[in-house]
């Protein structure tokens, strides 16, 4: 038996990043779910020493469980890009430094880029992970995850996001994350479809799997 989650299942939200912590509450209210975050019930920020999305996720999802024993939902993500071997990828959060500095890593990254010679649209592809795990207090672990294709484009436009989003394109689109509203950027339409982030194709994929009914 797998567990499920309903509209009164306590869920704990294994994020300390503000600009991650409030589209997952939007998503979460989308699907009738409200949360504690990490930062609120004043839990411990695991390092992260895993070599993949995956295990970063579980690391951060475990250890919420086991400090509230209840069910916690953590999100590992990042930027990848073609050209340079799908880096900051895991490190995208760390490319920012300390004072999470996105500016100096979109720089970073340009600059990487200037140096391999990539100056035409196709080869700036890139892409954004999530992972997401949910993991229940009896152990029990569940991954999803969500990724969306676009160009890493220069200079970066708009302020509506956070951390990469001004320097991301995704395929379809003439205008960047960060000149999109978090309702475009999730890519809800009515009727519903797959969504547009990589965080709302997760958001979906966990839906389907964890809500009862
Ligand atoms: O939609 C996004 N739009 C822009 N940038 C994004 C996005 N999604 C991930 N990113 C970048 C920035 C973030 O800092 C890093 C994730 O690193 P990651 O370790 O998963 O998160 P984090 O350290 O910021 O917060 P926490 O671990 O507490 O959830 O990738
Ligand atoms: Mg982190």
């Amino acid at each position: 038996m797998t567990n499920k989650l309903t509209a009164q299942t306590p869920l704990v939200v294994a994020s300390h990043n503000q600009g991650k912590i409030r589209e997952i509450r939007e998503l979460l209210a989308h699907y009738g779910l409200t949360v504690k975050t990490a930062t609120e019930l004043d839990l411990e920020e695991p390092e992260e020493t895993g070599t993949t999305f995956e295990a970063n996720a579980e690391l951060k999802a475990v250890a919420a469980a086991n400090a509230t024993g209840l069910p916690a939902l953590a999100d590992d993500s990042g930027f990848a890009v073609d050209g340079l071997n799908g880096d900051p990828g895991i490190y995208s959060a760390r490319w920012a430094g300390p004072d999470k500095d996105f500016a100096q890593a979109m720089r970073n990254v340009e600059e990487k880029l200037q140096v391999k010679g990539a100056t035409q649209a196709n080869q700036r592809t890139c892409r954004f992970i999530a992972v997401l795990c949910l993991a229940w207090p009896d152990g029990e672990t569940r991954f999803f995850r969500g990724e969306v294709e676009g160009l890493a484009v220069w200079p970066p436009r708009g302020d509506k996001g956070f951390g990469y989003d001004p320097m991301f394109q995704p395929e379809g689109h003439s205008i960047t994350f960060g000149e999109m509203d978090s309702q475009q950027k999730h890519g809800w339409k009515p009727g519903g479809d797959k969504g547009l982030s990589h965080r709302s194709r997760a958001f979906k994929l966990f839906a389907d799997a964890c809500l009862e009914g």
